[in-house]
């Protein structure tokens, strides 16, 4: 398995208006900023805007993972309960491999936010090449659940309330064979293996 030297992230906003123009998308913008804060490692964004049909969607993220070579792909809307919401099965589709933590934690950091959280059917899976991985994760719709759910809830102190899900994202790519992300604690504190751990980077001579 390849360890490609660059992080390579593929956004997707997944939403009928934004995509017919209706109104603007907000979903890129949201992940893209919050990633830029979040993570400290050089990477490289791919994004994508679609509307929620789910051959499009399958054929969006396998292309992102297997032409180009994502190691994460985040996916935003479509994963409610209506007719067209049909984020998560074209995630399951595409995954080799399902990674159902993901969805159970970001259910239980939206429910401090809103009651309708059971309501997103959010999942994560790895979809596996022959020598390659990424991890594909369904975030909502609603732009402001993006920081929700990546970062969790701190009160005013600063005191973790419920942890986001982006403090387990670097180790997974580590575990599939990918570039060693490290993140700003600030904004979300990786959480490693102390035998998985290597020095920060900037006193690294050679990667
Ligand atoms: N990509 C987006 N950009 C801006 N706002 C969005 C986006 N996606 C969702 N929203 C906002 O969040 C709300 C709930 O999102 P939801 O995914 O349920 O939208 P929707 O009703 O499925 O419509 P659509 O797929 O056309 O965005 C929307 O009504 C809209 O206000
Ligand atoms: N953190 C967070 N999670 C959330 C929400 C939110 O506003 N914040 N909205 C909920 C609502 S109202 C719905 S219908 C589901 C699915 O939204 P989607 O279809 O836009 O993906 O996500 C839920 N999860």
């Amino acid at each position: 398995m390849t360890s490609d030297r660059e992080l390579v992230i593929g956004l997707v906003s997944v939403s009928d208006r934004a995509s017919g123009g209706v109104y603007e998308d907000k979903g890129i913008p949201a992940l893209s900023d919050w990633l830029a804060q979040a993570i400290t490692t050089p990477f490289r964004l791919e994004t994508r805007l679609i509307p929620d049909e789910r051959a499009e969607i399958e054929r969006t993220l396998a292309d992102l993972v297997d032409t180009a070579r994502c190691h994460l792909v985040l996916t935003t809307g479509g994963t409610g309960p209506a007719r067209r919401d049909v984020t998560p099965e074209a995630t399951l589709a595409v995954g080799t491999r399902e990674m159902p933590g993901f969805g159970e934690q970001m259910r239980q950091i939206s429910l401090r936010f809103v009651p309708t959280a059971i309501l997103s059917r959010q999942t994560a899976v790895i979809r596996e090449t022959q020598d390659h991985a990424a991890l594909i994760m369904n975030l909502p719709g609603q732009p402001k659940s993006i920081k929700e759910t990546l970062e969790g809830l701190k009160d005013d102190a600063g005191n973790v309330v419920v942890g986001g899900i982006f403090a387990a994202v670097p180790y997974c790519i580590d575990l599939i064979g990918g570039p060693y992300m490290e993140t700003n604690p600030l904004v979300s504190k990786t959480f490693r293996p102390k035998s998985a751990l290597r020095p920060p980077a900037a006193s690294r001579k050679t990667e």
